[in-house]
């Protein structure tokens, strides 16, 4: 019998965690729907230096995706250089983007149902002359879309994005009133469309210290982020803020809040991984195709030692599943 969903998992970074964290999730007693995009003659070298009993199954599509107890569906791709774990190789850099690819456009073209990413090397796949921010912007413009939305989550706490890879410095030049109003709305009604929300309510945070202090801090708050969220409560959209975000990740805030809307990478995914590292997910949100992730990178000290957790991994699936099947039901 068919598994309801069938997701595309890249293996991500060959020298990092991805390829064992793939392996460990065929040892698992579930049994996700999952065909590890990758090199199958890396996850047999990781296998046999970890010692890991996993037997690789050539997968084509129509199959039946072979995930444990002990086995895992493969589908194989050409073009790896080298297999050493924990040495960067920027050789690899393009095998890496094709196994993105080929799981992408598979998602595209209906073969599979979604996508999840193990952890890529984004400084590498530079080193090799490719310009590369992330899995983020890479799905963004492989799948022609204006603007998509980077949200991370665990259980208790969602935090979405603004700007995504953005060096500081180009951050405030970034929040014009046309991508805030653009992530808002994505962000809104994703989390209507994959998580049930009725009525989202969502926190906006300032982008200056203390939201600007009136403008004696900045100027954002008042020239570009209040209009903007009022024009878009107008729409019908339940926002507050913004808000400090120094005393905005407190149960004052959060306990009536179902995502916080943080202006930049760094201030808002240090709080969310300190909440919940290693159970975390990363969703892109605004794409045609269902995409989660790790919270994680590519750890390379741990790589081919057997010490990285699958935790986030498990959790990337798991909310893929679940996304996939709503997708599916609101076709
Ligand atoms: N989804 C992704 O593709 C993704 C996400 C984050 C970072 N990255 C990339 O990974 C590379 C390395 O980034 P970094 O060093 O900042 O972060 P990292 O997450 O690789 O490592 C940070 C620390 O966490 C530990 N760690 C990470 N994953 C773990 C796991 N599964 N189990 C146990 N410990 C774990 C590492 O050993 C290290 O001490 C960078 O190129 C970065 O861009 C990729
Ligand atoms: N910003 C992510 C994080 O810190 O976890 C990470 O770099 C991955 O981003 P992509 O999914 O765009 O590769």
């Amino acid at each position: 019998m068919r598994q309801s969903v069938t997701l595309a998992l890249t293996a991500g970074e060959p020298a990092g965690i991805g390829p064992e964290l793939c392996l460990q999730l065929a040892l698992e007693k579930r049994q996700p729907g999952v065909v590890v995009v990758a090199c199958k003659h890396l996850l047999q070298a990781r296998a046999e230096l970890l010692g890991l009993a996993v037997e690789l199954v050539d997968w084509e599509p129509g199959n039946h995706a072979v995930t444990g107890p002990g086995r895992l569906s493969v589908l194989h791709v050409n073009g790896l250089a080298s297999t050493d774990a924990g040495r960067l190789d920027p050789a690899n850099s393009a095998y890496v983007l094709e196994t993105l690819s080929i799981a992408a456009r598979g998602c595209l073209d209906g073969t599979f149902d979604g996508m999840v990413t193990a952890p890529v090397h984004k400084g590498v796949i530079n080193n090799a002359g490719i310009v590369f921010s992330g899995h983020t912007e890479f799905l963004q413009e492989l799948c022609g879309v204006e603007r998509v939305v980077m949200m991370l989550a665990t259980e208790e706490l969602r935090v979405a994005l603004v700007t995504t890879h953005l060096p500081l410095k180009d951050v405030s030049a970034a929040i014009t009133p046309e991508r805030l109003s653009q992530v808002t709305r994505i962000l809104d009604s994703d989390l209507r469309r994959f998580f049930d929300i009725e009525h989202p309510r969502i926190l906006v945070a300032g982008l200056n210290p203390h939201a600007g202090e009136g403008g004696h801090l900045g100027r954002e708050e008042i020239e570009v982020i209040e209009p903007t969220l009022d024009k878009l409560r107008q729409e019908g959209i339940t926002l507050t803020g913004p808000l400090p975000a120094d005393t905005l990740f407190t149960p004052h805030w959060l306990d009536n809040a179902d995502a916080v809307l943080a202006m930049y990478h760094d201030q808002g995914l240090p709080v969310l991984k300190f909440q919940g590292f290693g159970r975390a997910v990363n969703i892109t949100l605004g794409l045609p195709i269902v995409r989660t992730s790790v919270d994680h990178g590519t750890a390379l000290d741990l790589a081919g030692t057997g010490k990285a957790d699958a935790g986030s991994l498990k959790t990337a699936v798991r909310v893929g599943e679940q996304m996939a099947k709503s997708a599916k039901k609101s076709k």
